[in-house]
């Protein structure tokens, strides 16, 4: 059993023991089921204690069972034996109480718990609702508009918070099983049907159907597209609706019915994904286990444009101090009205107290003097993408800082090693790529050159958690993987358009998909110029002109309507006009007819013949370039897992996390359609080279491997023909 069962002083001590979290297996529920009837029967016990082994209590359900196969009691069948228990029952809490961790606490008498405690209800997290009668005994315990509140957003809850919502009922110091033991006995005389959540009724105030309608109406718009939030709000709702049996065998309707669903699958598959590719590896053998980060005390960042100012506050505001360099004062005064503002706005949102952003505030120096950087533990160079400017800052910091500072770059897309190659110390170089907005955006992609140690990798690694980050360790290519993947996803969506869509239909496409927001509303907001000074600079590059009027540019198809647009003076969001109109700066996009009759004469102009393009092609060639460019990069080794793609695209463009990633969408379409498609469009757009398929694309078709493996055969770690 994966409870323990003691007896301390008359009192049964059940402990959890599931390593690493002490999740609700089905033999946890099992141990914990009899060791409450085993309590329950022995007359010489008096109260019992659950708690966890390991300094936790229980982090919910194990989500590994989730896909079938084993049994074991309900989770309630243990709430309903506790619920007729003349003896107390008391969760003694310390670490987590997490979704069915919470609910085991929830069918207790009482709750005790360590200040450093949280707890929650995460399921909503991934596509699911509380199915252990949460949605029914939490409003119970804390009202409508809390339980609500914690259920619909998965948030975790600190235990001195939780103890003011009637969620705990004592903060305790010291050891918990001890703390435990005390407090239960104490409560040896008194009724248990008095405490039990079961018979409390669940207070609100004002007409349930309003605050039904206002949370449904807040879920929907906050959680677009997703499923299990609206389930909650409704779950949540029946506690003060129905009697507690009835609410709670609907909750279980409920939960099994999104247990099945596609989302939640594919949000279980995100979940594991996000601890997969902690365990990162090098190609020259280097690895998450072996390597040793090196501590990051102080930092620097270089230029305190928006995306070094956003970075800065990554860093004071997770507790580095940070030394903010610009070349001139007048910069350096604009990078910090932005961090300023930022953080304001942080205060504002709630999630920094005015004290908290004040302190976090004198952690940042700003200086116009880069010799400042001398003695810290790690720099960021954010300068404007130029290898040449970025080679001298790279040279001049090799010689002004310590030899153990860390040099990293957040280039989006120059190759590591062209930098790298700047400084005497290319081991400690490597690129730490952030996405804009830098400070909400929680994506960081952490670019290896050939020369970064794992040590080096080790502490960005690391670092990256400690500012809040999802870090993903990417080798390095032109535009990395994020952008690289970007780009024919972006491309086909221009084709789109010149031959007979609109931005206005290629965007809804994507947002009626799950995209929160469209390609060229994207656009827009980073400004066309940007995108027009890339290709003019391949354009340098190469040795080429750059003519809106080709229809090929490197010998590759080409769209020339960004420059058409450019031209005109269409910058984006910024000056109100890109490929929608806007009547402010936080406007929204509006559809300008200028822009439809620009896209019609460019096409007439070049002879293209314009024809009504559906839904279903449009998402097709955008996904499936992008998909086709994923296996590409996981064939050349770029990625060691496709998981860490998907992770890249949930935490880099938002993609729908109930959509799992666009690597394990296409395993849900299935790799021999996706394969089929990209011959098709190869066939059909023969010069546009993100189309020739991917060779482990068309080996994995051929065979039926799951996406943890796609890697592995990529790798050679797994042979295909010895199948
Ligand atoms: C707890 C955390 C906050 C800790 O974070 P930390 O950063 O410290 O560590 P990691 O996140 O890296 O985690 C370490 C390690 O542990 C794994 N892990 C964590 N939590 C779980 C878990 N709940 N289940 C399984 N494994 C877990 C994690 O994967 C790591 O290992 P890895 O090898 O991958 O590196 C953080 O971990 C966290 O937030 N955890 C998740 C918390 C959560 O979401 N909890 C809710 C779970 S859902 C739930 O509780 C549902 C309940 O409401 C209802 C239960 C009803 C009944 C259950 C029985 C149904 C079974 C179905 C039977 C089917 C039979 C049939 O019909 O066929």
């Amino acid at each position: 059993m994966m409870a323990d069962y003691t007896v301390r002083d008359q009192v049964a001590v059940i402990e959890l023991d599931n390593p690493p979290v002490n999740a609700l297996g089905s033999a946890v529920r099992a141990g914990i089921y009899d060791g409450i009837r085993k309590a329950d029967r022995d007359p010489n016990i008096k109260a019992v204690v659950i708690c966890g082994k390991r300094g936790t209590f229980c982090a919910g359900a194990d989500i590994r069972e989730f896909d079938g196969g084993k049994n074991g009691p309900w989770i309630t069948d243990i709430g309903d034996f506790i619920d007729n228990m003349k003896k107390p029952v008391v969760a003694a809490i310390e670490g987590f109480a997490l979704g069915g961790g919470l609910e085991v606490a929830l069918f207790c008498h009482y709750r005790i718990a360590l200040k450093t405690v949280r707890v929650g209800q995460p399921e909503v997290q991934i596509g699911l609702l509380p199915g252990g009668g949460g949605t029914i005994r939490l409003p119970r315990a804390t009202g409508l508009k809390n339980a609500l509140d914690i259920i619909t957003t998965g948030n975790h809850v600190p235990a001195e918070k939780a103890a003011k919502m009637g969620i705990i009922d004592q903060i305790v110091t010291g050891d918990i099983i001890e703390e435990g033991i005390k407090f239960v006995k104490s409560k040896c005389n008194i009724d248990t049907s008095l405490v039990c959540l079961r018979m409390k009724t669940v207070k609100y105030s004002g007409d349930l159907d309003d605050i039904s309608e206002a949370a449904m109406t807040k879920v929907k718009s906050k959680f677009k597209g997703a499923i299990a939030p609206i389930v909650c709000v409704k779950s949540v709702i029946n506690s003060a609706k129905m009697p507690y049996e009835k609410g709670i065998d609907t909750e279980k309707e409920h939960f099994q019915d999104l247990r099945h669903s596609s989302q939640s699958k594919a949000m279980r598959y995100a979940f594991f994904a996000e601890r997969a590719i902690t365990r990162w590896q090098l190609p020259s053998g280097g690895n998450y286990k072996t390597a040793k980060p090196l501590p990051v005390k102080t930092s620097g960042v270089i230029g305190a444009g928006t995306m070094g100012g956003g970075i800065a506050l990554c860093l004071i505001t997770s507790g580095i101090p940070c030394i903010l360099v610009e070349q001139n004062q007048q910069f350096l005064d604009k990078g910090l009205e932005i961090v300023k503002a930022q953080l304001m706005r942080t205060v504002q949102l709630g999630k920094l107290s005015t004290e908290q952003a004040k302190k976090c505030f004198t952690m940042l120096k700003p200086t116009t003097n880069i010799e400042d950087l001398k003695n810290v533990d790690l720099v960021i160079e954010a300068v404007y993408e130029d290898l040449k400017l970025k080679r001298e800052i790279f040279e001049k910091l090799d010689r002004i800082c310590k030899s153990e500072t860390i040099l990293c770059t957040n280039t989006s897309s120059l190759h590591i090693d062209s930098i790298a190659t700047a400084t005497k110390r290319q081991s400690k170089v490597v690129g730490t790529h952030f996405f804009a907005p830098s400070y909400i955006m929680k994506l960081l992609e952490n670019i290896y050159g050939t020369k970064t140690s794992a040590e080096t990798v080790a502490t960005v690694m690391k670092l990256g958690k400690t500012i809040k980050k999802v870090p993903v360790l990417v080798g390095s290519c032109t535009g990395f993987v994020a952008n690289r993947m970007l780009k024919p996803y972006s491309e086909e969506a221009q084709y789109c358009l010149e031959e007979g869509s609109t931005p206005s239909i290629v965007d809804t496409v994507l947002m009626d998909f799950g995209m929160p927001i469209g390609n060229f509303q994207v656009s827009d907001l980073s400004g066309l110029d940007i995108g027009f000074r890339i290709k003019r600079e391949a354009a340098r590059k190469a040795g080429v002109e750059l003519s809106k009027n080709s229809r090929f540019f490197l010998g590759q198809r080409n769209c020339g309507l960004i420059e058409k647009l450019y031209e005109a003076g269409r910058m984006g969001k910024k000056n109100g006009k890109g490929w929608y109109k806007y009547e402010s700066l936080n406007g929204k996009p509006i559809v300008d007819p200028e822009v439809t009759m620009l896209i019609e004469e460019h096409c007439r102009s070049l002879g293209i013949e314009r024809r009504n393009i559906g839904s279903q092609e449009i998402l097709e060639r955008m996904q499936y370039a992008m998909i086709n460019e994923g296996f590409k990069i996981l064939e050349e080794g770029l990625c060691t897992m496709a998981e860490e793609i998907d992770v890249i695209w949930i935490y880099g463009f938002s993609w729908p996390k109930y959509m799992g990633g666009p690597m394990y969408y296409a395993s849900q379409i299935g790799l021999k359609k996706i394969y089929e498609k990209v011959c098709y469009y190869h066939k059909t757009f023969p010069y546009s080279m993100h189309w020739v398929p991917s060779s482990l694309l068309a080996k994995l078709s051929q065979i039926d491997l799951p996406l943890s493996e796609w890697g592995d055969v990529a790798q050679g770690r797994k042979l295909v023909n010895k199948l």
